[in-house]
């Protein structure tokens, strides 16, 4: 059943991507943030169980012309509230833009963990953070995105499941991160240029592998 509103919050301008300054110049991160965003709502447009997509930033995005909410600059977990004020109790979903991995398996997933237990997030590769969090029942939640926000949101929840699937843990926020999604497969823009050369891409490739998992 198409049931689920899904947003995603996009941060705009110089402040986006700002721990890949270091081996990206400014418009490269744009470009590697728009690819990556564009990725992810064209997963959760494929997704059946999603009625709605809408992107939350300052800004309405060039290419998008969808649903926009405004970013009022209260911060993430504000904004992400009043959106979710509005939604009457409808279930909600809220997935990162920078998941360069992220399949319709993954969110569907997700999606059918919350279904069974009434909402499951998914963390990162360190398992600290939150990249998605849904949310099927009307109940008040706070949201604690930022640091160790995996801890904060289920210190909230103890019920709520964590979700360990590749394409939900591989955030790319760190010329690391960048490596390992190249490993995985993903493409670079063409557009990104490196700042100094190899400065900070390709210094590590890990090729690590990934075991699935799902801790409920
Ligand atoms: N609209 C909106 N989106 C945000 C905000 N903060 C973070 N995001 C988005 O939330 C997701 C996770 O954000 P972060 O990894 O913390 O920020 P980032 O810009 O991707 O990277 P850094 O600048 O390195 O922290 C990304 O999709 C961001 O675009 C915010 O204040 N407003
Ligand atoms: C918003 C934050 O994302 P990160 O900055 O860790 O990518 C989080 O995981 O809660």
């Amino acid at each position: 059943m198409q049931k689920w509103r899904a947003i995603v919050p996009i941060k705009q301008g110089a402040a986006s991507k700002s721990r890949l300054s270091g081996a990206l110049d400014h418009p490269s991160r744009l470009a590697l943030a728009g690819a990556m965003a564009g990725h992810v709502l064209g997963v959760l447009y494929q997704c059946p169980a999603v009625s709605s997509i809408s992107v939350l930033s300052p800004e309405r995005p060039d290419s998008w012309d969808g649903i926009w909410v405004e970013d009022h600059g209260r911060g993430l977990n504000a904004e992400l509230t009043a959106w979710r004020d509005e939604l009457d109790g409808a279930p909600a979903l809220v997935i990162h833009a920078d998941l360069p991995l992220v399949s319709l398996t993954d969110v569907g997933a997700l999606l059918a963990m919350a279904e069974r237990h009434g909402s499951a997030l998914a963390t990162d590769r360190a398992g600290h953070g939150t990249n998605a969090l849904a949310l099927d029942h009307s109940a008040a939640f706070q949201f604690r995105f930022g640091p160790m926000s995996r801890l904060l949101h289920t210190a909230h929840d103890p019920t709520m499941p964590v979700l360990r699937c590749l394409g939900l843990m591989a955030d790319l926020d760190t010329p690391d991160d960048l490596n390992f999604a190249e490993s995985c497969g993903f493409k670079v823009p063409a557009a990104c240029r490196w700042e100094g050369s190899a400065l900070a891409h390709g210094l590590h490739k890990t090729g690590k592998t990934f075991d699935q998992e799902c801790i409920p």
